[in-house]
């Protein structure tokens, strides 16, 4: 299975092609907006995300609300499109350019963006040609993708969730997710501002976006993905590009503004001694074999174990400030100080819901290489077969 997208920031509409979903799965426009709208919200998002009213239109590979197993092709328009119709035109200028339209080149490349080196790239001095892709508007469509991933997933046994675990340096107790299923953390973090699941460092994070917002700042945080109801040996240790845990740490730093990726106890694994990282082994008739503890996070030799894979990110702050960083006009080579006219000063919720999606897409895509998967009934009797073998293996 693979996808790709296709769509700039401002542009008409964002694209997605899925290729090689199994036949008959069941998705609807619906529950892929259900996504989209969770992706558009969290505290501390800018002005674009009143213009958006992100909705998904499936335009190929469904019939009658089940996939046929051709391609599947989703939709999303900017609504903020009409504002910039001349300026993001997909025709020729012709003879006649409009002087308006060179003054309005941007040619001041924002620090933290791909803006200057995008630009000597690919030869565009007008970096709008940069920034209208490298925007983080892309995401829309891959959460679209992502979407449809977990419906696949949760036809298998296989659910995930995502969750803000630290919005400047304030950190959620993660003990609250002990005990928790997926769909309990799910209800409790869809309600909570920040798409937090403690109460109280959600209040805190919520005052810190206000607070950065107003001196003028950003500031970014981390988030965890939780992924329950894995088959073990999905992945593989026999060569370096199957190895999930590769694949999954790749799919977090894809992220716009993602810097760093650990799974299990991640970094911290710096610090404790090999008895305080691995996880025993133990086996009984009902459960098959399970570890006394999950601090590897469900990976071992980049396969999972069967156990919650555990996989965090840690997202940047927002590069464009208010309070203006300095940079330098590519014409003039004049220094200059950076303004600017909206902009979010937090999406680490946002981008939580980004995480979600393509982790799931990844976890998918490796089932999809692991089994049979030409039509769900297939695919689904192979898992479950697979699970037999494995509990008494
Ligand atoms: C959901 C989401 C929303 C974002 N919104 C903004 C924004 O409003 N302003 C901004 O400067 N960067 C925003 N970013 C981050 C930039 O897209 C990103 O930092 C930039 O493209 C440079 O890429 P890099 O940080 O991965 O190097 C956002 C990222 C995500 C995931
Ligand atoms: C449009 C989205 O996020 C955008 C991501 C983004 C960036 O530089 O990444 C910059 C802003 O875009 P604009 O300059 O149009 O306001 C955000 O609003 C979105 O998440 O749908």
């Amino acid at each position: 299975m693979r996808y790709l997208t296709a769509g700039e920031s401002h542009g008409p509409q964002l694209t997605a092609i899925i290729e090689g979903l199994p036949a008959q799965l069941e998705i609807t426009s619906e529950m892929i907006n259900k996504e989209l709208k969770r992706r558009q919200g969290g505290h501390g998002r800018g002005r674009r995300m009143q213009i958006e009213k992100d909705t998904v239109a499936i335009t190929s590979g469904v019939r009658h609300g089940k996939t046929l197993g051709s391609p599947v092709c989703l939709v999303v328009n900017n609504d903020d499109w009409k504002h910039w119709t001349n300026i993001m035109g997909i025709e020729p200028l012709g003879d006649e350019i409009d002087p308006e339209d060179i003054k309005r080149q941007i040619t001041r490349p924002r620090p933290g963006h791909a803006d200057l080196v995008g630009g000597m790239k690919y030869g565009h001095r007008d970096l709008r040609n940069v920034l209208e892709r490298s925007s983080a508007r892309e995401t829309t469509v891959r959460v679209a993708v992502g979407a449809v991933a977990k419906e696949l997933l949760s036809k298998l046994g296989i659910t995930i969730v995502a969750h803000v675990t630290k919005i400047g340096g304030i950190e959620a107790n993660l003990d609250l997710a002990n005990g928790k299923t997926i769909e309990e953390i799910r209800t409790i973090v869809e309600d909570d501002p920040v798409y937090c699941l403690d109460p109280q460092a959600s209040a805190q994070m919520v005052e810190a976006i206000d607070n950065a917002k107003k001196a003028g700042d950003t500031i970014g945080g981390v988030v965890e993905v939780i992924v329950s109801g894995m088959p073990a040996g999905v992945g593989s240790y026999v060569h370096y590009d199957r190895k999930l845990d590769g694949k999954l740490a790749m799919a977090m730093m894809s992220i716009n503004a993602f810097k760093g990726v650990e799974v299990g106890l991640g970094f911290e694994m710096a610090n404790l001694f090999g008895s305080q990282v691995h996880d025993q082994i133990s086996w009984s008739a009902d459960k098959g074999y399970t570890r006394d503890t999950n601090r590897l996070g469900g990976l071992e030799g980049g396969m999972s174990t069967g156990m919650p894979i555990v996989v965090r990110g840690v997202m940047k702050p927002i590069p464009t400030l208010y309070k203006p960083l300095q940079s330098v006009d590519i014409d003039t080579k004049e220094p200059f100080k950076a303004s600017i006219e909206r902009s979010d000063s937090c999406a680490v919720p946002a981008a939580s819901v980004v995480a979600e999606a393509v982790i799931a897409w990844e976890i998918a895509q490796a089932v999809l290489d692991t089994f049979h998967g030409d039509k769900l009934e297939t695919l689904l009797a192979d898992i479950e077969s697979h699970r037999a073998y494995t509990k008494g293996f």
